[in-house]
């Protein structure tokens, strides 16, 4: 495979944008696939990982150059696995506020015992737009859904993901910690591994 020296990120999400760069460092040059083009494309597959890689595929389409995509979410237990693939949009794409809340009233009458969650993040990487060979790398991070939302960091639905390795709230972690633990950070450590960056 070719050395990779610049890759552009298939996100719109400014919390994963920041993540993504601070775990890829300056060992390639980044760029937003914002820059390119302002569509998103439908995230229409079953799993993350199809997501990742539809994604991925029109970044590098619009961009011409290799695209890694993200594709992530929240998968709670007691809700069979949801809002999985759906949650940035759990809440109607009325925004993090209301995925939270949403998922507060779903969990209302579960105890503790039950409120087991893990976040999921598939990574795709393309080297153009047709590739048939994207390296794929997946991240779990186990935690559970808290009664309110606790701390002022991250995005999403990190204040209300208790870390049990920490005892806090997601985003009561500072941001290099949550960059060292979470789904996101497992499935770059991987890739980082695979592409020899590490
Ligand atoms: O598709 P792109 O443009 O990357 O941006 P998006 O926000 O739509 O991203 P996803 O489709 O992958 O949906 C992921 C959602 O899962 C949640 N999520 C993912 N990673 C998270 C994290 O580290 N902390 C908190 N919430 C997270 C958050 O609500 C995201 O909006
Ligand atoms: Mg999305």
């Amino acid at each position: 495979m070719k050395a990779l020296t610049e890759l552009v990120l298939a996100s719109h999400n400014a919390g994963k944008l920041k993540e993504l760069q601070a775990m890829l460092g300056d060992a390639v040059r980044v760029r937003s696939v914002a820059e390119f083009s302002s569509h998103e494309p439908e995230e229409t597959g079953l799993s993350f990982v199809e997501n990742a890689i539809l994604k991925a595929r029109h970044a590098a389409r619009v961009s011409g150059l290799p695209a890694l995509a993200d594709d992530s979410g929240l998968a709670v237990d007691a809700l069979g696995g949801a809002p999985g693939i759906r949650s940035a949009r759990y809440a109607d794409g009325l925004g993090d506020a209301a995925n939270n809340a949403k998922l507060l009233a779903a969990l209302q009458d579960v105890p503790d015992a039950e409120r087991g969650a893990q976040f999921v993040c598939a990574l795709a990487l393309v080297q153009h737009a047709d590739d048939p060979l994207p390296i794929i790398c997946e991240g779990l991070w186990h935690g559970r859904i808290l009664h309110e939302p606790r701390g002022e960091g991250g995005f999403g639905y990190d204040p209300l993901f208790w870390v049990p390795e920490r005892e806090c709230a997601s985003a009561e972690l500072a941001s290099t910690e949550k960059n060292q633990l979470s789904h996101r950070a497992r499935a770059m450590a991987l890739l980082k591994q695979r592409l020899a960056l590490a």
